[in-house]
C-alpha cells in the first residue's frame, strides 16, 4: 500500500506558518491582501476562487474579490487590471483561469503588474524563473509546480537525483515544473511527456517519479509505473459516478497504478489544496519585501 502525500494537511501546516507572518505583518501596519478576478458563472471556477477567499479569512490576509457576468469585454476587463495594479490594498492577485473566448488571454496576463502576480504566470516572472538555476531570484513561483515540490519535499522525500517524468505540458503546470524541478537547490532531473512522445508508457515507467497533469481520468494505468514510484496527480475531471449517477472529481492517477507507488497524492486532497497555500505564499512573500 502506498503512502499518502497529504495535501490538505501539509496545507493546513504552510497555512498556520503563513498567519504567524501575517500577524508580524501587521503588527508592522502591513495587511496583505489577495485580488482574485474571475469573468463569467462556470461553477467550477467559483468553487475554486471561494476556496482562496476562505484560505485568505483563515491566515488574515484580506480579501479583494471582482466578479465579472460572461460578457465583459476586452477594455471593460482591462480597466479592472488597470484598477488593481493601482490599488494599494491589493498586494497580489489572480486572474481565473480559463478567460471566455472572446477575451484575448495572454495579453491580459501580460497587464498585470509583475510584481503583484500572485500565481507567477507573468512573462517576466516566468522569464525570472529561466534565469533563476540556483532558486536565489525573489520573485512568486507558479502555484501549482511549486506545490508539488513543497509537497514531496514536506513529506521527507528527496528530489535530488531523481527522474521526474512530467506528464503534461500545459503553460501552468508542466512547462514551468520542468524549470522549477532543474533548479539546482531541488537537482531533479526532469522529461517532459506529452501527445507528441513517442513511448509514452515506457518514458513513465522509467521515472522515480510521475506528475500527471493531464486533466483525462485514469490516464495513468498500472504498466505505467515502476514498482515504488513516487506518484503526483494533478489533473482533476468531473465525471459521473457510475454508481450514483452524480459528478466526482476524478484524477489522472488510475487506482491500480496507485497501488504499485511508494507514495501517492490523493485527488482530491493532494495538489489543490497546495496550490492554495502556494499562492498564500507568494502574497506574504510580496508583503514581506515591501515591508523590508
Ligand atoms: N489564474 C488561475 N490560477 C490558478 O491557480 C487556477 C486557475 N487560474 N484556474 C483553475 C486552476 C485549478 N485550480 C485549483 C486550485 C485548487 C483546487 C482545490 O483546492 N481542489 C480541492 C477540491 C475542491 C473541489 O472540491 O472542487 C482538492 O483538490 O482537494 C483545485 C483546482 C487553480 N487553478
Amino acid at each position: 500500500m502506498a503512502e499518502i502525500l497529504d495535501g490538505k494537511a501539509t496545507a493546513a501546516a504552510i497555512k498556520a506558518e503563513l498567519k504567524e507572518r501575517v500577524e508580524a505583518l501587521k503588527a508592522k501596519g502591513i495587511t496583505p491582501g489577495l485580488g482574485t478576478v474571475l469573468v463569467g458563472d462556470d461553477p467550477a471556477s467559483h468553487s475554486y476562487v471561494g476556496g482562496k477567499h476562505k484560505d485568505c479569512a483563515e491566515v488574515g490576509i484580506a480579501s479583494i474579490r471582482v466578479d465579472l457576468p460572461e460578457n465583459t469585454t476586452q477594455e471593460e476587463l482591462e480597466a479592472e487590471i488597470e484598477k488593481l495594479n493601482n490599488d494599494p490594498a491589493c498586494t497580489g492577485y489572480i486572474v481565473q483561469l480559463p478567460l471566455p473566448k472572446h477575451i484575448d488571454t495572454n495579453r491580459i496576463l501580460e497587464l498585470v503588474d509583475p510584481d503583484k502576480d500572485a500565481d507567477g504566470l507573468h512573462p517576466t516572472n516566468l522569464g525570472r524563473l529561466v534565469l533563476n538555476a540556483g532558486g536565489e531570484i525573489d520573485s512568486p513561483l507558479p502555484c501549482t509546480p511549486n506545490g508539488v515540490i513543497e509537497l514531496i519535499e514536506r513529506h521527507g522525500l528527496d528530489l535530488n537525483g531523481k527522474t521526474v517524468a512530467v506528464f503534461g505540458r500545459g503553460v501552468t503546470v508542466g512547462r514551468p515544473l520542468g524549470l522549477l524541478l532543474t533548479r539546482k537547490n531541488v537537482n531533479a532531473t526532469p522529461t517532459l511527456v506529452h501527445t507528441g512522445t513517442k513511448d509514452v508508457a515506457g518514458a513513465l515507467r522509467e521515472a522515480d517519479v510521475i506528475v500527471a497533469a493531464v486533466g483525462q481520468p485514469h490516464i495513468v494505468k498500472a504498466d505505467m509505473v515502476k514498482d515504488g514510484a513516487i506518484l503526483l496527480d494533478v489533473g482533476v475531471s468531473r465525471i459521473e459516478d457510475p454508481e450514483t449517477g452524480k459528478k466526482k472529481l476524478t484524477g489522472d492517477i488510475s487506482p491500480a497504478a496507485a497501488e504499485k507507488a511508494s507514495w501517492v497524492s490523493p485527488n482530491p486532497g493532494g495538489v489543490g489544496p497546495m496550490t492554495r497555500a502556494m499562492l498564500l505564499v507568494n502574497v506574504v512573500e510580496t508583503a514581506e519585501r515591501h515591508a523590508a
